[in-house]
């Protein structure tokens, strides 16, 4: 579970965040929708512990993560917006890589690689070298590297970004996996669609604050609209900086 409450930064005189309370329960994708700008990243990397917010604070499984960074990240598994992949090596030694950076060793790294690559369904470009890897292929090994410690959490800022129409349905069943294992999936995004058809909880930013949240479903049912994009433009007043 991550939690927010009351977070705040400022960059010189840019007021990122304004007082961010939210909650990303276990079991559900939380999908955090808000134009350029509105503090996305900036409450994603208060969460993980990179930046020190002003005020309030932000938890993950109750721990607190400007107090205690290393275990807030030990429960989280961030995918990266860029898979910058060595081509010399095999997914497998990649993802092997990453376990041994959370500090597991022998046969429980071992077992640890040879089970995400199982979940992910690796298991016949495991021991080939990442060169020439398909996107979704490369995808794969991103995810696989971000959860290879099972974390309860999983952080992906813009996660469609730059994916092929291939790469991202694969990217859905996946997150739809972990969410059945009860994991607490959290994801910014300024693309409508994509939250409306993926998340559970929609937590609706602007300015660096809280402007609506629920579920799809609840945001069209409190604005009397059909579609989650007129709702959207009803809490807010405009859909500048959102992309369909
Ligand atoms: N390192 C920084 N120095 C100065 N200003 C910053 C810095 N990082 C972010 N900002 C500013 O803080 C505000 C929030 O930025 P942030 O990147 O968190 O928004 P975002 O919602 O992720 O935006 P986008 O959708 O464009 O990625 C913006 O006005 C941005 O210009």
């Amino acid at each position: 579970m991550i939690k927010t409450e009351g977070l705040a930064k400022a960059y010189k005189d840019v007021q990122a965040l304004n007082g961010l309370s939210f909650t990303a329960d276990d079991g559900q994708i939380t999908g955090l929708l808000g134009p350029n700008g509105a503090g996305k990243t900036t409450c994603l990397r208060s969460i993980y512990g990179l930046i020190k917010a002003d005020a309030g604070y932000a938890e993950v499984d109750q721990v607190n993560a400007a107090e205690n960074p290393l275990e807030v990240r030990r429960r989280i598994g961030i995918f990266p917006d860029k898979f910058g992949l060595q081509e010399r090596l095999t997914a497998r030694e990649h993802v092997a890589y990453f376990a041994a950076l959370h500090g597991l060793q022998g046969q429980a790294l071992k077992a640890a690689v040879d089970r995400v690559i199982a979940d992910l369904d690796m298991q016949e470009i495991a021991d080939r070298r990442t060169a020439g890897f398909s996107q979704g292929q490369r995808m794969k090994v991103a995810l696989a590297q971000a959860i290879v410690h099972q974390p309860q959490n999983l952080i992906l800022d813009e996660p469609s970004r730059g994916l092929d129409v291939m790469s991202t349905r694969i990217l859905r069943q996946l997150l739809y996996r972990l969410r059945e294992q009860g994991r607490c999936i959290l994801f910014s995004s300024h693309v409508m669609q994509e939250v409306a058809a993926l998340c559970d909880h929609v937590v609706i930013m602007v300015a660096g604050q809280v402007k609506a949240e629920g579920s799809p479903q609840a945001l069209c049912e409190r604005t009397g609209k059909a579609s989650f994009e007129d709702a959207f433009v009803t809490l807010i007043g405009t859909e500048e900086g959102i992309m369909l």
